[in-house]
């Protein structure tokens, strides 16, 4: 297939545009589907839940070389489950998913509440607190005792920056970026250095934790030492549960936004509504800005719609157009969380962490773990008697991942 003409490398425009590029593309053109260019190669940009269905079928669309070296040298680390296809993907999956069990996400779910419960105590009133990174604080301490990483309380802030570091900057080539890199070179020596003393017996691992199920974790069958995850890349795959869990910091600062801008969902939450509560999370995930889309590459010669893909086109689907496609959601830019009352999710329709089925796709596996950990906090927020002083609340689409400018400041009043 050729490429249109006047297709230019639209590279400067996707981290210029953030969050507005691919829809604003797509509206442009007036089409689901968009011929590109982004990193010097052909691409398509694909939204709904027909593409999500096509984008997430290994048929069509592997990840192995999509991910740029921006993105891995960040966010995900080298070697990670999300550059995987395959059987060697489906193995190295089931490590994450296996920790996905009722009693965990609970048990995760109640180590966050506890510090925050923790850190509120702490606060004095009249002194301003910056919700998104007291929430990288609290979900830090909370999902460390969790994965059985030792980290003493002295620390816990410092691994908050740094794990919240990696996330902010894999989107941007300026400062940010290099502070990622610095901070992933760092934790990725400490866990490794940490797998490695479990191995050798030095420090233990409570059964059946994060830890132990990286250090134990056999990529496959057959000679057990060869199989053993090397310490490196063990490292970025507890990052990559610890990581994550500590960004739902970023839904903590939203959820603070979302209760200022619409005080009426206070009381509900206050009153612990739980299938209000998770209406109100699914809302907070579906309506404000994280991952702005997903990508991987064409395995061969495709049509979706009766265009064509050629084979090798990276393809990128549209997560935040998804999430606001009007014909999906009535009235997208209203935020309302009784629009997930009663409503069954189909696999491919909300898609802020990917689409599809997390156990055969690339789908995050960590949706029970963002749930629970919101569901704990928001309704903690919901209940604080503060105020919110001036500041600059405003949300940038274009800077990816987005958040209050402010971070959501908020002064308590009393405890
Ligand atoms: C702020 C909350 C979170 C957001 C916005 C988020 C978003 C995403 C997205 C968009 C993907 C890529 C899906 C794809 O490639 O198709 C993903 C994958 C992944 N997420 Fe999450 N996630 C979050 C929380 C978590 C948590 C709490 C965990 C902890 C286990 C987690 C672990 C992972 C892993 C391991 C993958 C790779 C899956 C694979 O490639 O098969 N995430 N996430």
């Amino acid at each position: 297939m050729r490429l249109p003409r006047g297709v230019l490398d639209n590279t400067l425009s996707v981290l210029r545009e953030g969050y507005g590029w691919l829809p604003g593309l797509r509206r442009r053109h007036g089409t689901d589907m968009v011929h590109t260019r982004v990193l010097g190669q052909r691409a398509v940009g694909l939204c709904g839940p027909d593409a999500a269905r096509f984008f997430y079928d290994e048929e069509h669309v592997r990840r192995h070389t999509a991910l740029p070296e921006l993105v891995r040298g960040t966010l995900f680390g080298k070697g990670a489950v999300h550059t995987l296809d395959g059987e060697a993907h489906r193995r190295r999956k089931h490590l994450f998913l296996d920790l996905v069990t009722p009693e965990n996400v609970a048990a995760l779910a109640k180590q966050v509440g506890e510090a925050w419960d923790h850190a509120v105590a702490g606060w004095e009133p009249g002194q301003p607190v910056v919700v998104l990174d007291e929430a990288s604080r609290v979900i830090t301490r909370g999902v460390c005792r969790w994965a059985g990483v030792p980290v003493d309380d002295q620390d816990v802030p410092e691994v908050a920056r740094d794990l919240v570091a990696m996330v902010d900057g894999f989107a941007t080539l300026g400062p940010r970026h290099w502070r990622a890199r610095r901070a992933r070179g760092r934790r990725e020596r400490w866990l490794a250095s940490l797998v490695d003393r479990v191995r050798r017996g030095e420090v233990e691992a409570p059964a059946g934790s994060a830890l132990d199920a990286v250090a134990r974790h056999r990529d496959a069958d057959g000679d057990v030492t060869a199989s053993e995850l090397a310490p490196k890349l063990a490292a970025v795959e507890l990052l990559n549960v610890i990581r994550p869990t500590v960004a739902v910091c970023w839904f903590v600062a939203f959820a603070a936004h979302a209760l200022h801008r619409w005080p009426e969902h206070r009381q509900r939450l206050r009153d612990g509504d739980a299938e209000f509560t998770e209406s109100f999370v699914h809302e907070l995930r579906r309506f404000y800005p994280f991952a702005p889309f997903v990508g991987g590459r064409a395995v061969s010669d495709l049509t979706w719609r009766g265009d064509r893909i050629p084979r090798g086109a990276l393809v990128l689907l549209d997560l935040y157009g998804q999430n606001h496609d009007g014909r999906l959601w009535e009235e997208p830019y209203a935020f309302r969380p009784d629009r997930f009352l009663g409503r069954k999710i189909g696999a491919f329709e909300l898609v802020p962490q990917g689409g599809g089925d997390p156990r055969t796709g690339h789908r995050c596996p960590g949706e029970p773990f963002t749930v629970a950990v919101l569901s704990a906090l928001v309704p903690r927020l919901a209940a604080l008697d503060h105020e919110v002083p001036g500041q600059d609340l405003g949300i940038s689409l274009s800077r990816v991942p987005a958040r209050p400018a402010s971070g959501f400041v908020l002064v308590p009043r009393r405890r």
